[in-house]
Parts: C-alpha cells; structure tokens; sequence
C-alpha cells in the first residue's frame, strides 16, 4: 500500500510490474476500488501498472465536494510523483471521463489514452439528483441491483462472484459515493475531448446499461483518429467481465505507444 499526500487528505495507490516497464496508469469507475483491474492486469503483462482510489472511494479519504478537474490533477499529482515522462492511462467511466480532462489540460502528462466505457457527458443531472436522494433516504444498499444491472450482462450476472461487487458498492462510503455522482452531473467534457490530439483507443460493452455502445461511440467520433472497439458479452466493466478479450484489445494498442 502506498499512500500520496493531497492537500484534501490522503490517496491510496498501488503499482505493480518491472520498474522499466511502459508506464499505465488506470482510473477507476463509480463506486469501485483498484480491485477493479485485477483480473485485465493478470492478461496484460510487460507493463508497470500504477493504480489508485479516487477520492472518497477504497481507502483514500474524500475530503469535500470535488469536480473532474480536481480528480485530474490527484492523477496528475500521482504522475509527477511516481513516473518520469508522459504515460499512457486507462480509464473506465467517471475514470475515463478523468483521463479525458487530465489529457486536454496536462498533454505533457500523458502520451496516449484508453477511454474504457466513457463519454463527454454520462446520465443527466436528474438521474444524479435521484441516486443520491435514494442513498440519502435508503443507504448505498438500496442502489445495489440497479447498478449490478448497469454493470454486468446476464451471463456474469448469474456468477457467484457478483456478490463481491455487490459489496464493494455497498461498502463505498455513501459520502464518498454521492461526490462522485455531483461530480458526473456537473460534467461535460464535450469541448475538451474535441480538441484531445493523442492516441486514443475508446473501448464499449455491447451490453453496458450504463455508458451504451452509441454513446461510446460519439466520444470517440469527437477524437480525431481514435479507434473504437465493442466488447461482447460485456456490460459496462469489460476489464472484470471479459478480462481476456479486453487484455486482447488493450495490449496492442499500448504496445505501439510504449517506444
Ligand atoms: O453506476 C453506474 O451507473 C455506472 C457508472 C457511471 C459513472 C461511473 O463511473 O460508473
């Protein structure tokens, strides 16, 4: 465990692999911890893989209210204190909409980006108001179900392992939990993320209740370039759901930018 110190409080990080790896750092989804990548990590070796929890989620603090901007500059932070040069980063959801920010506003960071499960802007302000009023009202418990559906496809849905990510959201401080939902509501990235002029590979779940295929999709359509590939049998965490294919879609990509 390793911890960096925030002016907010304190982040807990991890980073596994060769010290003269390619760098990757990966940014996690609402509601997860760093966990999140074991399961890509194992398929996806040769890389020194930097990981954290963002704040409020896992075992970093929360500190207050905080917009994407401000978890880019935690990454950033991060970055500067671990890594010398540009990286390449990985981000899943409100973790691909924080590599999306970090790379319009720090280039100099980051050399090339996977946009996993993301989009300029996710759900509406209302759909944000209504979950946090729900978790306000009933506990983080009461959302469960209806983020397992968001995340998962049928098929993982009937393994035994779900119970585990059921309880990682459960187990998400609901403080922490709501800061990251006014942070989404308040969030689009849209002129941001047209004017990004990097590698980019954008990655969708052909099952994502959450972040659909088409709204994937029109991220990519924003980057000039970017490549966009749909994961089957996937909902809206491939990396967990279908670790092998999306090591296989991934490892290329990092390959050709890693020289
Ligand atoms: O919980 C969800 O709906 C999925 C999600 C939205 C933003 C994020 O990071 O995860």
């Amino acid at each position: 465990m390793q911890v960096l110190n925030r002016p907010w409080g304190t982040m807990h990080y991890r980073i596994d692999g060769p010290a003269n790896a390619p760098t990757v750092i990966f940014a996690n989804s609402l509601g997860t911890d760093l966990r999140l990548w074991d399961a890509a990590l194992a398929e996806i070796p040769g890389i020194r893989a930097i990981r954290f929890d963002k704040r409020g989620h896992g075992l970093s603090d929360l500190g207050g209210d905080y917009a994407i901007a401000d978890l880019a500059d935690d990454v950033a932070a991060l970055i500067e204190a671990t890594s010398d040069g540009p990286v390449i980063i990985c981000g899943l959801s409100i973790g691909g909409m924080i590599a999306q920010n970090l790379a319009a506003r720090r280039p100099d960071l980051i050399r090339a980006a996977v946009l996993s499960n993301t989009a300029v802007k996710m759900g509406t302000a209302e759909s944000w108001t209504d979950r946090i009023r729900t978790i306000e009202t009933r506990g983080i418990a009461a959302i469960a179900d209806m983020v397992m559906e968001r995340w998962f496809a049928p098929t993982f849905r009937a393994r035994p392992e779900l119970a585990l990510w059921r309880n990682m959201v459960i187990r998400t401080s609901a403080p922490g939990y709501i800061a990251a939902c006014r942070a989404l509501a308040a969030a689009n990235l849209t002129v941001q993320t047209a004017g990004l002029r990097l590698p980019t590979l954008v990655i969708a779940g052909d099952s994502d209740g959450s972040s659909p295929a088409d709204l994937v999709r029109a991220t990519a359509a924003l980057i000039p370039g970017a490549r966009f590939h749909i994961i089957a049998d996937a909902g809206h965490l491939p990396c967990v759901e279908q670790p092998r294919a999306f090591a296989a879609t991934v490892i290329p990509f990092l390959q050709e930018h890693s020289r």
